[in-house]
């Protein structure tokens, strides 16, 4: 495969639904990507497992929602056995070394990765793009993550849209995609099956 500048998905999609797509066509369109990737998650190790779905039913729920030429649905950590981000992005780096990554995230989770295992190390293996999610966009632009990473934050600004260049621009590099702000979480929907016992997706 060409050198591609791809960005990450990691997630539990417990289940997918049309705001990891909405947020992926964000994404290629304003970091300049050729494909985003949906890392299906065998556990979240900060999550609890009760309620979690089975990864095959996960991995195929979220094939139907990508549903999109430049979106692939991979079960690379299921593959490798891991679970923990910094080592996932390490195997990745080394099996494709040909293509640039960014790590996508929530900003739900730019609060949460502190906790996440070597963090900083993480924030050095690749470039990182926040999104903006309702609730947490005060939490997160003045929390840890921002604060010590506060000189190598990446801008749309005077100069140009400098997020263009992101997956190319050596880590440590972030920046807050604010484009998007979609309420949608698995959470609603878990919750509205639960209530209804309907399914939805
Ligand atoms: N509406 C959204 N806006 C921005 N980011 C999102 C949104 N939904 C999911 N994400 C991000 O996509 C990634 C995968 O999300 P995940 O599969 O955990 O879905 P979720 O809706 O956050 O699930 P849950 O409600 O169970 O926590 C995470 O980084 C998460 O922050
Ligand atoms: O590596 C860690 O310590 C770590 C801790 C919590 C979450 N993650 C990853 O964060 C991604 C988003 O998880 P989730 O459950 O919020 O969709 C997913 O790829 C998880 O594996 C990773």
């Amino acid at each position: 495969m060409r050198a591609q500048k791809i960005g990450l998905l990691g997630g539990s999609f417990n289940p997918a639904h049309d705001g990891h797509r909405q947020i992926s066509l964000a994404a290629l369109r304003l970091l300049d990507l050729d494909q985003i990737w949906w890392l299906v998650s065998p556990q979240n190790p900060l999550k609890s497992a009760e309620g979690m779905a089975e990864y095959e039913e996960r991995l195929a729920a979220a094939e139907k929602i990508a549903h999109h030429s430049r979106i692939r649905v991979s079960d690379f950590e299921a593959r490798i056995g891991e679970q923990r981000t910094v080592r996932t992005l390490a195997a990745l780096k080394v099996t494709f070394p040909q293509h640039r990554f960014v790590w996508l995230m929530g900003a739900d989770n730019m609060v949460q990765l502190p906790k996440w295992q070597h963090w900083e190390r993480i924030m050095e293996l690749v470039p990182v793009a926040i999104f903006n999610r309702p609730g947490y966009t005060y939490k997160a632009l003045n929390g840890k993550v921002a604060y010590k990473y506060r000189n190598q934050r990446v801008l749309n600004g005077l100069t140009g849209d400098h997020r263009r260049q992101l997956a190319d621009i050596p880590p440590p590099a972030w920046t807050f995609l604010t484009e998007t702000t979609i309420k949608l979480s698995s959470t609603q929907i878990r919750n509205y099956h639960d209530t209804t016992g309907n399914t939805c997706s």
